[in-house]
């Protein structure tokens, strides 16, 4: 897999259980004559689908936020106290989620953080920063597309480029998140260190770069045990890091609730999955349920699954293009959910709230609440994905048996030993949080904390595999179901697909699904007559399907030449 994110191997699981048919093995051509004026164009549009399937990414669910009127962060910064300033660039929330710990982890150096969504601030207030004594303002970003800003810090991009501020007195530092597989590596990580330098602001700590193709963790461990001490160093405090409490989330179990105010999966607003009474328009934080019409298997035998399947969008009002994706809100494997309550000895009906103590925070719960336990892993927590080293570091803080915990410590250090086992037991091993505690029995964290700690689980996106001039009220999704054996003899699922193979309607069973579109740059050469090459390492057959139904419009349309195409891996039926 191309490009597959080894550090987070539960993404390279949804991964392969993403839209794509998925291997190298599977190569479409179609051919019409002359074929490579045109190979740059599918090239590069290929990397990006092939990337999509390595690893699923979002919107930012704060992306369609308006700007809140309390944009002004050096004011808040300046009431509660705060020095360190940590602005994010995320789509798939791993720049949020490093900005989070470097907030929390500058009170462990006796500062006082703040995490900040740049789409949410003011950027030009940026040059007042310097009116805070020792104030650091440290910036996470990923890099996307050809070397593009994430949504989120689409407009920091824009303020940048204009550089009309004088950022002199302002102190920074900066972490860039990308992947070597990209020609455009790190490329704003790279541009926000140099445009600030450029404006005149003070690069307190060197530039750091994360390669999600390598060891992303890794990086950022490594680049932010060293950041800290020079930190400190320049402000004249004492390097050594405190052992203080790190929760974030108060707990609230709610012993009379009223059970129509609790949520059951939404991703804003109470109720707005009630099929039948949503509105339009729908986005990321609005998805429609869409109902599935068709769900069936592409192959007939064999032990490889690949479904085939027809998403209802009539009355949505959503439209799309051949080449654009749908994103879909999974549900975790009720199995594994089942399972993580267990082995942490809690109440699946538990009806809970996590508040955030830091009221100043814009973020008052890492997720909808009031819900319960069950709700929680089912819908908010992602419980597949590979427990980052911080996770480890907490979670040995509930662990009895002395050797169960050195495990979990020497495993979140940052000793080479340490760092090589973490890289053997966990990434190697795919151990998710269930698999840890599984083989760590004494390790019992507080499920509240696990919910806190784990990531929120992100919709999964699909390559788009119809024409919507063929299928106006449907969207078509060719998916490969995830599965594998790891090699302590469990068996890893993805979680979409997964999710998805048992929702197959059948004697009057009605299932629907949240989804919303996300718009692409994957398109057809914009005259019908271009003769194209149509190739699909990694990233499948299935948004070729679209391009072909699209072209087959065209053909009835007279707008292109007779044409055809060649599938060399025919186990998946098109058509023609
Ligand atoms: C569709 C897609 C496009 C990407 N484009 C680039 C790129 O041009 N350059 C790069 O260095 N990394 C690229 N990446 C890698 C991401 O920047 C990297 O995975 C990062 O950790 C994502 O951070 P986030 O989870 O905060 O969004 C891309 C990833 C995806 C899924």
């Amino acid at each position: 897999m191309d490009g597959a994110p080894e550090m987070v191997e539960a993404a390279a699981e949804e991964v392969a259980g993403e839209p794509l048919v998925g291997t190298l093995d599977l190569v479409l051509l179609t051919l019409l004559g002359a074929v490579s004026v045109y190979y740059f164009f599918i090239r590069n549009s290929t990397k990006k689908e092939d990337n999509a399937a390595l690893k699923s990414f979002t919107i930012s669910p704060t992306q369609l936020t308006p700007r809140p009127t309390d944009s002004n962060f050096i004011s808040k910064m300046k009431s509660s106290g705060r020095n360190v300033i940590v602005f994010y660039g995320s789509q798939t929330g791993t720049a949020e989620e490093f900005a989070g710990r470097l907030a929390k982890e500058a009170t462990r150096y006796g500062m006082k953080g703040m995490v900040a969504d740049p789409e949410e601030c003011d950027m030009s207030e940026l040059a007042q920063l310097g009116e805070i004594e020792n104030h650091l303002a440290i910036f996470c970003v990923a890099t996307y597309g050809e070397g593009d800003p994430t949504d989120n810090a689409q407009e920091f991009y824009e303020f940048l480029q204009n550089g009309e501020e004088q950022l002199d007195g302002v102190q920074y530092t900066v972490f860039g998140l990308g992947n070597k597989t990209y020609e455009h590596y790190n490329a704003m990580g790279k541009y926000v260190d140099k445009r600030l330098a450029e404006m005149g602001a003070k690069q307190l700590f060197e530039y750091g770069m994360g390669d999600d193709d390598a060891n992303m963790e890794d990086d950022f461990i490594t680049w932010k045990d060293a950041m800290w001490p020079k930190v400190c160093e320049a402000f004249g405090i004492d390097a050594q890091a405190q052992d203080i409490n790190m929760k974030q989330y108060k707990l609230t179990v709610h012993e009379d609730y009223d059970p129509t105010r609790l949520f059951t999966g939404e991703i804003a607003r109470l109720n707005s999955l009630k099929v039948g009474s949503q509105r339009p328009p729908f986005d990321v934080k609005n998805p429609f349920m869409a109902e599935i019409g068709i769900n069936r298997e592409l192959f007939k035998s064999g032990d490889r699954n690949c479904l085939h399947i027809e998403l209802d969008i009539e009355g949505s009002r959503i439209r799309y293009d051949a080449g654009d994706h749908v994103a879909i809100y999974p549900n975790n494997d009720q199995g594994l959910v089942t399972r993580l309550i267990e082995l942490v000895g809690e109440d699946a009906k538990k009806v809970i709230t996590l508040t955030n103590v830091d009221e100043d925070s814009s973020k008052k719960h890492p997720f909808p609440c009031p819900c319960t336990y069950h709700i929680a892993l089912s819908h908010y927590v992602d419980i597949t994905a590979l427990p980052r080293t911080h996770v480890l570091k907490e979670i040995a803080e509930y662990t009895t048996d002395n050797k169960e915990k050195e495990k979990l410590l020497l495993m979140s250090g940052t000793s080479e030993g340490g760092k090589a086992e973490y890289q053997r037991w966990v990434v190697q091993d795919v151990r998710s949080i269930v698999h840890i505690l599984e083989d760590l029995p004494s390790c019992k964290p507080p499920l509240d904390y696990l919910c806190e700690l784990l990531p929120r689980l992100q919709a999964r996106y699909y390559s788009i595999s119809s024409s919507s001039k063929l299928y106006q009220n449907t969207i078509h999704v060719t998916a490969n179901v995830l599965k594998y054996e790891t090699p302590t003899g469990r068996l890893n699922k993805g979680v979409c697909t997964t999710y998805m193979q048992t929702l197959k309607p059948d004697n009057g069973t009605k299932y629907h699904v949240p989804i919303f579109v996300r718009k692409s740059q994957f398109r057809l050469p914009s005259k019908p007559q271009t003769p194209i090459l149509m190739i699909g390492p990694g990233t499948g057959i299935a948004p070729f399907r679209g391009f072909i139904q699209e072209r087959s419009i065209q053909k009835e349309e007279g707008k292109n030449r007779p044409w055809q195409f060649v599938l060399i891996n025919n186990d998946l039926h098109l058509g023609s």
